[in-house]
């Protein structure tokens, strides 16, 4: 992947269709009122799930590297343009896994390359036309949970690449997707060690994506989901609810970088929990069992062995 790019204006937004450019204005225009003059966009995921393409399509050009086999390099790659007084930053990361394990170093370099940058939103990408999860998806999300917290969830949202996808042998469209939606949904729960009141009025969305060129388009020309929704300005449109969703950005400072597991704070109390169940509970425990065994009354066979035991001695 290429390395750090500079900050150039947003002519990629004139390659699509008049429609599409108008949505894409208004949302940019929320942001305007809020007075909000940028959004940084991570994105994340296994290797080869279309991360870069994703990129591409928002910006509308090739600004990410797309290969068909997953790509070499471990550094993220940071997409800046601006328009009209706003400016997207967009960083595609390489994909996470090696050698059927988290790459650990690609996750450091990840968390150095966002040091002093704060997450507006990440986009956790995959493919909608997988069967299952495994193992491997529970990793990726439990890395990222290790490298920036939990509550970076809340600020998420799950894209789902390849969705212009006909199931098999028939099977509903609308039903194929939120099994997939719901299997993920519940990897990053679980993954993400997300409690029930961690979610408590709160649902990670699901963004569906068809990057290939063979994309379908309505009459304006727009590309769109098997559903008819133009899938661009709904991508946006999620993207600036998540940002607008009052939780917490997450700012990556030196100690989130350098220090301990964001989610291994609280374990500090751990040594001071086993010291007071010890004096608590283990060393009276102790001591009961102590003197039951002094009081016990020994049977015969056992005072004439150690009577014999003595007087041999
Ligand atoms: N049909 C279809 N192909 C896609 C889609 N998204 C990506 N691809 C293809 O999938 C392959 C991998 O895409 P990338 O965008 O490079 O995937 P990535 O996640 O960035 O990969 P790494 O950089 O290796 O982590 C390429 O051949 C893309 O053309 C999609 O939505 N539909």
């Amino acid at each position: 992947m290429a390395a750090l790019q500079t900050l150039r204006e947003w002519i990629g937004i004139q390659q699509f269709p008049p429609a599409t450019q108008s949505k894409l204005l208004e949302i940019l225009g929320k942001y305007k009122e809020e007075d909000v003059s940028s959004l940084t966009v991570l994105v994340m995921g296994k290797g080869g799930v279309g991360k870069s393409s994703t990129v591409n399509s928002v910006i509308g050009e090739k600004a990410a590297a797309v290969s068909t086999f997953q790509s070499e390099g471990l550094r993220p790659t940071l997409v800046s343009r601006t328009r009209s007084g706003f400016t997207l930053n967009i960083i595609d990361t390489p994909g996470l896994i090696e050698g059927g394990y988290v790459n650990d170093q690609a996750i450091n370099i990840i968390k150095r390359f966002l040091l002093n940058m704060t997450i507006d939103v990440l986009l956790y990408v995959d493919r909608l036309d997988v069967y299952r999860v495994d193992d491997l998806d529970r990793q990726v999300v439990g890395a990222i949970t290790d490298a920036f917290g939990k509550e970076i969830w809340k600020k998420s949202a799950l894209v789902l690449t390849h969705a212009q996808f006909s199931p098999p042998d028939g099977l509903n469209y609308n039903h194929f997707v939120s099994k997939r939606s719901n299997a993920l949904l519940k990897v990053i729960q679980t993954g993400a060690q997300l409690k029930k009141q961690d979610l408590q009025g709160f649902s990670i969305p699901v963004i569906l994506v068809e990057n290939s060129g063979r994309c379908h388009k309505n009459e304006s020309d727009e590309k769109i989901l098997p559903c008819g929704t133009s899938w661009i300005p709904n991508l946006f449109n999620k993207i600036t609810e998540i940002s607008f969703n009052g939780n917490k950005a997450i700012h990556v400072d030196k100690k989130l970088v350098e220090g301990p597991n964001p989610n291994e704070r609280g374990k500090k109390l751990i040594p001071l929990m086993f010291a007071f169940q010890y004096l608590l509970v283990m060393k009276p425990l102790v001591r009961a069992i102590k003197s039951d065994v002094s009081r016990e009354s020994k049977p015969a066979w056992e005072l004439r062995d150690s009577g014999l035991a003595s007087r041999r001695s």
